[in-house]
């Protein structure tokens, strides 16, 4: 599919986006150890939950579909997933395949993993490593680094203390899940603070986790309770509509009940950074989650350096950060973000190789990249190299561009925000008419 974008001066709208990614992987997840029922509003219906959403169906959960974004999950309790006579396909989902091997590692049946092309690339001994060490048994390929897996479970797991090499939610909930199976105590400790929604939704379900600085630590065997969770906007979607109002010269965008748990809003601090006009209100809080409205004005942005503790707060909003920097003048330079090249693309490659075609100047580091902001952008024909967040930052680079963008293999959206192109086509639009 292609998307066609041409040039905008004005973006303006107060929207909302569906519900968080994250968060809804989480809450099927959960509500599927737990006992009792989890009813789950807003869930987010791409297709990388609904993969999860399939696999968990294919481990005997039942799951019924009450109505847009609602799910009732009945709990099957710890350790009781049927065995699957199928394959589990976890499409083009890093988080269904990572955090569903931590679940699988502690229930005593055979289970065989895989994903589409991107996915059989991406890493998977940083989690089947640890899962090892905790006693299941898993073969993949390249000595279980990459899918397809077969996985079989252990009633009993051995508690872990792990330190990860990488700031990775995907390896810190795998581990934290597996450890639910463990009899004792179970830690994870990471280089930086990666996105923390499986310690808050853990709590929330009645399993404390502790956090100790970079440590977090659970004691296995304790009960899940179902209970309900709505499941606030997703701050990445939205970070591609602040990031239009940012760039176009008459911008001005609210997004209401976003989700604005700090370990995912470093994308608003470097906006701030960059010079962007913004404010944000915490309303409330869903499901352990804060949620709030963030408004972006357009104004004159300049580069900024980043790097250190904030990558992984804002490791999703790379892309999107890339076209901001592209329309700012001076260089931005972002470093230490070597784990966008294991994401659904090598991000760094392709965002530099995408952004280039329409004219901007951008060189390609081991573990970052540095923009050379300001000059003009050219509209052109890019390539989503089937990845959702790829084509949605070039969506927002073709709103700056001379002329008309056209973005090939735009499907790929539908992973993580379905109604993109027409929430993105409504924004512009009524700006143009009035
Ligand atoms: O745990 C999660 O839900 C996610 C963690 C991040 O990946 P890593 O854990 O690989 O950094 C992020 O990029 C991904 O979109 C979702
Ligand atoms: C990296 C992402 O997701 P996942 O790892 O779940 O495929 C993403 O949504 O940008």
């Amino acid at each position: 599919m292609e998307l066609k974008v041409g040039q905008a001066k004005r973006l303006e709208g107060t929207i909302t986006v569906p519900g968080d990614k994250s968060i809804s992987h989480r809450a099927l997840l959960l509500g599927s150890l737990a006992h009792g029922e989890t009813v789950i509003e807003n869930f987010l219906q791409g297709k990388d939950c609904l993969a999860t959403l399939r696999c968990l169906r294919q481990l005997g959960v039942k799951i019924e579909e009450e109505g847009e974004g609602r799910l009732r999950v009945e709990g099957r309790g710890l350790g009781n997933l049927q065995e699957p006579e199928e394959v589990l396909d976890a499409g083009n989902s890093g988080t269904t395949m990572r955090l569903l091997l931590g679940v699988l590692a502690g229930n005593p049946i055979f289970a065989v993993l895989t994903g589409d092309a991107s996915l059989r690339r991406r890493p998977m001994d940083r989690v089947t490593l640890p899962l090892k060490l905790m006693g299941a048994e898993i073969w993949g390929r390249q000595e279980g680094k990459l899918a397809p897996l077969a996985i079989r479970g252990q009633r009993k797991l051995r508690p872990l203390e792990y330190t990860s090499p990488v700031a990775s939610a995907q390896v810190k909930s795998a581990v934290l899940l597996a450890g639910l199976y463990a009899e004792g105590e179970t830690s994870v400790t990471e280089p930086a603070l990666s996105r923390d929604h499986t310690e808050r939704m853990l709590g929330y379900f009645g399993v404390p986790v502790k956090r100790e600085g970079l440590t977090v630590r659970l004691k296995g065997r304790a009960l899940l309770q179902g209970r309900p969770v709505r499941v606030p906007g997703d701050f990445s979607a939205a970070a591609f509509f602040l990031a239009a109002a940012a760039i176009l010269p008459e911008g001005r965008v609210t997004v209401r009940e976003v989700g604005l748990n700090p370990t995912r809003t470093g994308f608003l601090e470097v906006l701030e950074a960059m010079g962007a006009r913004l404010s944000v209100e915490v309303t409330g809080e869903w499901a352990g989650e804060p949620v709030g409205n963030v408004t972006v004005e357009s104004s004159a942005l300049r580069g900024v350096e980043i790097g250190g503790e904030i990558i992984p707060r804002l490791i999703d909003e790379i892309p999107v950060l890339t076209v901001v920097a592209a329309c700012a003048a001076g260089k931005t330079v972002i470093r230490g973000a070597e784990e966008l090249r294991y994401k659904e693309s090598d991000r760094l490659a392709t965002m530099a190789q995408e952004l280039g075609r329409l004219g901007a100047k951008v060189e390609v580091l081991p573990d970052g990249l540095i923009i050379h902001g300001g000059y003009p952008l050219q509209g052109s024909r890019v390539q989503s190299h089937g990845d959702h967040r790829v084509a949605m930052a070039m969506a927002v680079a073709g709103l700056v561009a001379e002329g008309e963008t056209i973005i090939e293999g735009a499907e790929a959206i539908d992973v993580s925000f379905p109604n993109f192109p027409t929430l993105l086509a409504t924004l512009t639009e009524e700006a143009r008419g009035k």
